[in-house]
């Protein structure tokens, strides 16, 4: 709190200082890229859209590349090169224009519209580990259906298999220079237009080596700080730099960061471009999907994070003296998304349930007093999912298909992944699934201690997850005792995901906090119930399965439970059960419900448009 308090009256950062930076935006041209330019005109999102772009032609020359490299300073064909690759992209976004054209009538219309630029470590289907990827490869088609011109810039990793997912991203010829870690360090862009949206991908040497997105089969990147560093400095230039479809941003724009990877945005946009005039009307929005990563790091790493030394308050971090290693050690760190929670013009978490428990000690990973100060400005919105990809009518990783109106292929679909992993094709026993990241988080130890107890019922039981090795190693083990019933799939495998989302009856997730959680909404979308820990996001969107409501045709699409124990767990579990196998026509009731409610991202997005519109009311930080 104290550094909170320090950081709100710290001066406006860096005025007056002697030497710009090469990213310093007082060299730049500012461009009077207006909100108003993309307001909806009367005449439909397209027109609108074509026409504004033709008026800023007229009146905002692109901003030029604020450090550009020796190569595009001695190329006199510089610019050249940047207009092939941006003349590609005009024809591709004009061809998707059209096609969308014909069903002008049918597009969502909004009041207002923004530029909107998202920041994340992940985006499907370029790159994903896991909910934050799938948000970010959604939410922005979602947006941009709705009329707003959408970027998402994100790092373009290579690692040979992903190698394919950017084999339509062309190098947009601009490079900046970025000045941090003791040197400068050059970045390129690459874009591709897909769907309605500008997708930018941040390239650099850092992105291209084994393993994910944060970590390798050692553990977790050293330089992740650098990594993500990079991004937030290259998300600051692009909408300044990058002629995407012919045209810049601009500065008007309306950054979305999502966790700590991109947690420096509002810190940059604070203490190096707003104190030269740049972005002054710009916004930003932390998007909250994860608070346990905060991207804390020792308290020396501030130098190399290229910030005015005043900015010190914003990311400032004390470990209190429990979690201290020694005497001599005075907890002192950074915590990036600690900086973005403070600098953010508004905060969003991914429900309204886990908006309320990160302002509580439970649920604050040490962040709750913090974020209380800022529940002004603080909301959740349940996240959408994309039910073009995740449809049991169309799915293109399942065998048969099927909808509300005809289940017989969920059983077929099930006895397919009975077979597929070598388990008995038994329609009535009830097959359980378990999807996710084995992390402390999903409370997989719940399923450890829970599983000899469980087994001995007549279930068949699948997990699928990668990540803790220890737990990888306990599914391997327990598969070959119970080699019968259990069947533990170790790895990240997209395909089999579907399959299991299918083919189950009972989706489990005993995650031990959960800000939205996505599998529980492709489970009823699926006809699988859920049953999971009554917490954040869960709570939010699985509602308790009562047989004699509404006259007796029952409520719910599911089961919660609490507290966190084995007992409480295994309580909902056989309900689950003696319903699936005594009661047919209750559990055809729950899968109907879960299959029919409406969890299309089009009413988060609405809602997201209602935060756009509250944080341009107030003026954004200024420091
Ligand atoms: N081994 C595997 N193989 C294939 N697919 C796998 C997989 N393990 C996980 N996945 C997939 O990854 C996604 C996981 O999404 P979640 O929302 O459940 O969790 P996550 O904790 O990553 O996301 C965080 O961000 C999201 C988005 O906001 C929040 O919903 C969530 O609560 C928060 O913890 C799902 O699409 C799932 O199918």
């Amino acid at each position: 709190m104290a550094a909170a308090l320090r950081v709100s009256c710290s001066p406006v950062a860096a005025r007056g200082s002697a030497k710009p930076s090469p990213l310093d935006p007082a060299i730049c041209q500012p461009t009077a890229v207006g909100l108003s330019c993309w307001k909806r005109r009367a005449c439909g999102p397209l027109f609108a859209r074509r026409r504004c772009v033709a008026e800023r032609s007229k009146e905002d020359p692109p901003v030029p590349v604020l450090a550009e490299t020796e190569d595009e300073k001695t190329q006199p064909d510089g610019d050249a090169e940047v207009s092939v690759s941006s003349a590609a992209v005009i024809d591709n976004r004009e061809e998707e224009e059209e096609a969308e054209g014909t069903e002008e009538e049918e597009q969502p219309q909004t009041r207002l519209t923004y530029n909107i630029v998202f920041v994340t470590a992940e985006a499907a289907p370029y790159s994903k580990t896991g909910g934050l990827g799938d948000v970010c490869g959604s939410l922005p088609i979602a947006l941009a259906t709705r009329g707003h011109r959408v970027m998402v810039v994100s790092p373009r990793y290579l690692n040979g298999d992903s190698d394919k997912n950017f084999a339509n991203a062309v190098d947009v010829g601009r490079r900046i220079k970025i000045p941090c870690f003791g040197g400068e360090q050059e970045v390129t862009f690459f874009h591709e237009y897909r769907a309605g949206v500008d997708w930018v991908f941040v390239d650099h040497f850092c992105y291209h080596r084994d393993g994910n997105p944060y970590g390798d089969r050692y553990g977790a990147f050293g330089d992740n700080q650098f990594r993500f560093t990079l991004l937030c400095y290259a998300a600051c230039e692009a909408p300044l730099v990058l002629p995407l479809g012919g045209y810049i941003y601009g500065q008007n724009c309306l950054f979305l960061v999502n966790d700590w990877h991109a947690s420096l945005v509002p810190v940059l946009l604070g203490a190096k471009y707003r104190p030269y005039g740049v972005y002054k009307d710009a916004r930003s929005i932390l998007v909250i999907h994860n608070l346990a990563h905060q991207g804390v790091e020792a308290a020396t790493t501030y130098q190399n994070l290229g910030l005015p030394s005043e900015w010190y308050g914003a990311l400032e971090w004390v470990f209190p003296p429990w979690a201290r290693t020694h005497a001599l050690d005075k907890g002192e760190a950074v915590n990036i998304l600690k900086g973005a929670i403070v600098t953010a013009d508004r905060i969003v978490t991914v429900s309204q349930g886990y908006s309320w428990e990160i302002t509580t000690v439970e649920g604050g990973h040490g962040l709750n007093e913090l974020l209380s100060s800022r529940k002004s400005v603080l909301n959740g919105i349940t996240n959408g999912i994309d039910v073009d990809d995740w449809d049991p009518a169309s799915d293109k990783f399942i065998p048969f298909h099927y909808s509300i109106d005809d289940l017989s292929g969920k059983a077929q679909c099930k006895a397919a992944l009975q077979k597929e992993l070598g388990l008995a094709i038994r329609p009535d026993c009830p097959l359980i699934g378990f999807i996710g990241r084995l992390d402390y988080q999903k409370g997989t130890d719940l399923i450890k201690l829970a599983l000899p107890e469980l087994l001995q019922d007549d279930i068949q039981f699948i997990m699928l997850g990668s990540g803790d090795p220890d737990t990888e190693d306990w599914m391997r083990s327990a598969e070959s005792t119970y080699r019968e019933k259990f069947r533990g799939w170790v790895g990240f495998n997209v395909s089999i995901s579907h399959r299991i989302t299918a083919g189950c009856d009972i989706l489990l997730m005993p995650s031990r906090f959960e800000p939205c959680g996505l599998n529980q909404l492709y489970a009823m979308r699926y006809g699988t119930v859920p049953v999971v820990h009554c917490t954040g996001g869960l709570r939010d969107t699985v509602e308790d399965f009562h047989p004699f409501a509404e006259e007796g045709s029952g409520q719910g699409s599911g089961w919660t439970f609490s507290p966190l124990s084995k007992d409480s767990m295994l309580g909902a579990l056989t309900m689950a059960i003696e319903t699936f196998r005594e009661h047919k026509s209750s559990w055809e009731g729950l899968m109907k419900r879960g299959m029919s409610r409406d969890f299309t991202w089009d009413s988060a997005a609405a809602q997201y448009e209602q935060i756009f519109e509250w944080v341009f009311v107030d003026p954004p930080y200024v420091g």
